[in-house]
């Protein structure tokens, strides 16, 4: 296999992109990038520090701005998280220590299935991608089993260490977004048993190199995240777009900040209320970029359906539900074993 690194790093491609990696884009969806209003929209800005404050008023406003942001964005930029600069740059420079290893070492990680602990790649899905995404990636299974490549050496413990802020901070996320639903403030870690220790963290490192033509390229398509919540950090460079009301808009997040987005168990779980957010990155010709997401769901034996207290077909402001449920494993499996494509893995589950 012949990872988008080694293709660039052997000159074969230096000036023009091979065609495989030509990707369509479909301009009928009315999907363009944001115009100057669009733009000049910030995603909303979550202050960690002031949910987990212990001010009731600051939490109640904080609880409000969250649910806002779910409901209106499904993304937003978290600030003040207590995850340190070190630790994030430390990730990051792991990471490139990663990438950096001679092939043979990261053939060892070719992954077959989609529960190896442990999956180096390209693209999406090679065996099902029409097109291939410009795109190099590590996807680690870091929870409840936590796993590490055992190279570059200090890799695992900054995963381990990082990975686990990163569950801390999620729960926290969660037991603001379930009070903005007017449910108890633990509703959502007790149900999906992440209180019980048994979350399902999925790491993922994306490596996108420097492209000849980016402008024909894809890094990852449009697609949705599987789990509940994705913790994102980039290594400064943007790339990453957000469907927002039809339009494409680029974000530029604060420097060590986390983009999270809602995932599609969180439009299972709240019965469509806060919607998993469609999102794609693209690529650059000028340097390589990193980023890092960490995907936060429940159990891999949960059976996710819509909460009870959302879905009261006796109360009438309350709608049916909308979707069925469904084992988490068996989402993940489905939507890893496919192409890429929007939010195409919830028709599986959607209620018509
Ligand atoms: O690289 C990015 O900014 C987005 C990555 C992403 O969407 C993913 O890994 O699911
Ligand atoms: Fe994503």
């Amino acid at each position: 296999m012949f990872g988008v690194k080694q293709l660039v790093e052997s000159g074969f491609c230096s000036k023009s992109l091979p065609s495989k990696y030509v990707f369509s884009r479909n301009d009928d969806d009315g999907s363009v990038v944001g115009n100057q209003d669009e733009l000049a929209k910030v995603i909303p800005t979550i202050d960690f520090s002031l949910l987990t404050s212990g001010n009731p008023d600051q939490r109640s406003k904080v609880v409000n701005n969250l649910g806002n942001a779910c409901r209106d964005w499904g993304f937003f930029m978290v600030i003040n998280h207590g995850v340190s600069q070190d630790l994030m740059d430390g990730v990051v420079k792991a990471s490139e220590d990663f990438f950096d290893l001679k092939e043979e070492e990261k053939r060892q990680y070719t992954g077959k299935t989609l529960f190896d602990p442990i999956r180096w790649g390209t693209s999406f899905n090679v065996r099902v991608d029409k097109t291939l995404f410009w795109r190099d990636y590590l996807k680690v299974h870091v929870h409840p089993q936590f796993n590490a490549p055992t190279n570059p050496i200090g890799f695992s413990e900054t995963l381990k260490e990082y990975c686990k802020i990163c569950r801390e901070v999620a729960s926290e996320l969660l037991k603001g977004i379930s009070e903005s639903l007017g449910l108890e403030k633990s509703y959502i870690n007790r149900k999906m048993k992440i209180e019980s220790g048994l979350s399902h963290q999925l790491l993922v490192i994306n490596l996108y190199p420097p492209c000849p033509q980016p402008e024909l390229a894809m890094g990852l398509p449009p697609h949705t995240d599987h789990g509940l919540l994705t913790l994102l950090m980039q290594n400064q460079l943007c790339g990453l777009q957000v469907l927002h009301n039809g339009k494409w808009v680029p974000v530029n997040p604060l420097p060590y900040s986390f983009l999270v987005n809602t995932g599609d168990h969180m439009e299972i779980l709240t019965n469509g209320k806060y919607k998993s957010v469609v999102h794609q990155a693209l690529v650059n010709s000028k340097a390589t970029r990193i980023s890092i997401g960490t995907a936060h769901g429940p159990s891999l034996d949960t059976i996710v359906s819509p909460v009870e207290e959302l879905v009261n077909s006796e109360a009438d402001h309350l709608d049916p539900p909308a979707y069925r449920g469904i084992l988490y494993r068996e989402y993940l499996e489905l939507q890893q074993s496919n192409q890429l494509n929007g939010k195409s893995c919830l028709d599986h589950v959607r209620i018509l």
